[in-house]
């Protein structure tokens, strides 16, 4: 059965079920100016995803790679939620949830928000109008399963610290994307960004340690975040939501599969025709910072 883009069935279907989940990729942040992986001018196109993102290329050459994501973070750095990320989060309101989900079996719950993306715009979008205990239950129901670029690992002490500081170390002030393009400057690995950063005094505490960073990304081959949280979700999902992701990077290419043969239904919202999405039950095409709004509105 071709699949469906009645918005009014959709709301039907959003109304009678038991337990949503959302999974959202680069298109989602399209419209926020931060460029995708395979859509149009996406990052992938231009360059090779494993000569920059897989830990064996970080290890190799991490003053390459550190100003890679450096002009990628500085991006987001800049960026502002757009409506697309408000209409997901609205979700994260009582109001809004006993409206559009009146079924949920927990509707204290709101959906559950896989997102591929690390540029930090979904957690930014959560509403300010929150109370402090909801906005910490819509924290908890928001997976950044592809890590976060806002967030830096150290190697050796394994502290992980979230931070919109820029720049990271002195080395990177006033690297632009062009400078990258054109090779980038030479960095010795001692200046690239530390645990504990330009404070560090010489100890070796834990998040103070003077160990090398790097950036809190999941590359290829590596374990995505919360697989288990993931995995015993999509057990119970009987509506899962796609939005902006061509369906190529696994796992998360797989959970549409997952939910329709536990009998659930899926819902793509895409700019264009995508992986699998002739198995949806519902297919809106267009961009997402205004299907979305238009059909959860
Ligand atoms: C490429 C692919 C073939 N390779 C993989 O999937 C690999 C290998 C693999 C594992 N299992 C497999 C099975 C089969 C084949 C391969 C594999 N997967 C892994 O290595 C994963 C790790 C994957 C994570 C890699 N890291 C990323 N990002 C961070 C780093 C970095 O990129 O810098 S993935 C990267 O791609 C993800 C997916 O891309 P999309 O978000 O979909 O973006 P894309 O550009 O592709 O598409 C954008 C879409 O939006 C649409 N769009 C554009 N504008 C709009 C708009 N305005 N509105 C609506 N839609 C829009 C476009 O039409 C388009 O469809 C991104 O989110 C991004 O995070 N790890 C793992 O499997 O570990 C083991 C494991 C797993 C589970 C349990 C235990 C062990
Ligand atoms: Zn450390």
């Amino acid at each position: 059965m071709a699949p469906s883009s009645d918005p009014q069935a959709f709301r039907e279907a959003l109304a009678s079920s038991k337990r949503v989940v959302i999974l959202a990729g680069a298109g989602l942040s399209a419209a926020s100016g931060i460029p995708t992986f395979r859509g149009t001018n996406g990052l992938w196109k231009t360059k090779d995803s494993k000569l920059f993102a897989t830990p064996e290329e970080f290890n190799q050459d991490p003053s390459r790679i550190w100003q890679f994501y450096h002009c990628i973070r500085d991006r987001c750095l800049h960026a502002k939620p757009n409506a697309a990320h408000h209409a997901l989060a609205s979700l994260t309101l009582p109001s809004i949830r006993a409206r559009l989900l009146p079924s949920l079996t927990d509707p204290t719950k709101p959906p559950l928000l896989i997102t591929q993306n690390f540029d930090g715009l979904s957690p930014l979008a959560l509403s300010p109008h929150l109370t402090p205990a909801s906005q910490k239950l819509a924290s908890s129901r928001l997976v950044e399963t592809h890590g976060s670029i806002l967030k830096t690992v150290c190697l050796q002490c394994k502290h992980t610290k979230h931070t919109r500081e820029t720049p990271l170390c002195p080395a990177f002030a006033g690297l632009t994307e062009a400078e990258v393009e054109a090779g980038g400057r030479t960095i010795p690995v001692e200046e690239l960004p530390r645990c504990g950063g330009t404070e560090w005094d010489g100890s070796n505490r834990y998040g103070r340690c003077g160990g090398l960073l790097r950036p809190a990304v999941v590359w290829f081959g590596e374990v995505p975040e919360g697989m288990g949280e993931i995995a015993m979700e999509l057990n119970w999902t009987d509506l899962l939501i796609v939005v902006g992701t061509s369906s190529l990077v696994h796992p998360a290419a797989s959970f549409a599969k997952t939910v329709k043969t536990r009998g659930g239904k899926v819902a793509v919202f895409n700019l264009q025709r995508s992986e699998g999405d002739e198995n949806a039950d519902f297919l809106f095409l267009g961009p997402c910072e205004e299907t979305l709004p238009s059909v959860l509105g």
